[in-house]
């Protein structure tokens, strides 16, 4: 079984639960309130200047040139393609630039960005690598799905259009090339760091759905404690 394929199975859970969601079973139906959508779409194209620049800082410490044009190729596509993509829809729910700009990175979106900086900055090229996974290939599998399942004239199919499309599934088979090359040539302990960063990750797609769902900011500080916390994992 290929690294790939371990992760896979070693998130199956996390990912079903993933594609279960109320925001992707919604946005299949085209059901989701348009205010959701709206702000989930805010919040994204602020990650994706995030994930871009991770991608950007991953390609400076790629090992070859191939990888270094493939991440820096992903990272101007990040901005082009999807962000171009999230500008149209804000131009179509009257967004404008200023609100854009004035609009605060919600805790999600700030937590998951930070994590994906911190651990290409800080950590192995393998390790960070591996966090940026996810951003792939669980876009593509809910892309995939929702496109099988959306309805004739869904007011949100240019999204699921670009998430199933061969162009992006293009891009996910040639990161998961990537990564099994690094991780046929990585220790144990890094192919071991390497698979907590793609479940830490993956947590982080499922929370930043949630969080865009529900319209959350930030916790205040008089909030009740919520007994949805799950125990730490080691990151
Ligand atoms: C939060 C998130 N993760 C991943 C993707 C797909 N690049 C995205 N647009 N937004």
């Amino acid at each position: 079984m290929s690294f790939t394929q371990q992760l896979r199975r070693d998130t199956a859970q996390l990912r079903q639960q993933i594609l279960d969601m109320p925001f992707n079973r919604d946005l299949a139906a085209g059901t989701l309130p348009q205010e959701v959508f709206r702000g989930y779409i805010v919040q994204d194209a602020h990650y994706l200047e995030g994930f871009a620049r991770a991608l950007a800082m991953a390609a400076a410490k790629a090992p070859d040139a191939d990888a270094v044009a493939q991440l820096a190729g992903s990272a101007i596509k990040a901005i082009s393609v999807e962000r171009g993509l999230h500008g149209e829809y804000m131009a179509q729910f009257g967004v404008s630039a200023e609100e854009y700009e004035a609009t605060e990175i919600s805790e999600a979106c700030d937590h998951y960005v930070s994590f994906l900086l911190r651990m290409v900055a800080t950590d192995d090229f393998a390790v960070g690598l591996t966090a940026l996974l996810p951003c792939f290939w669980i876009y593509h599998e809910v892309g995939q799905k929702i496109a099988a399942e959306a309805v004739p004239g869904n007011r949100y199919q240019a999204w699921i259009d670009t998430y199933a499309s061969e162009d992006f599934a293009d891009g996910v088979q040639r990161m998961l090339e990537l990564i099994d090359r690094t991780a046929a040539a990585s220790s144990d302990a890094t192919r071991a760091r390497m698979q907590r960063s793609f479940a830490r990750s993956c947590w982080h797609e499922w929370h930043f759905w949630d969080s865009a769902y529900h319209m959350r900011g930030w916790l205040a500080p008089d909030a009740e404690p919520s007994a949805k916390r799950m125990p730490a994992i080691a990151e």
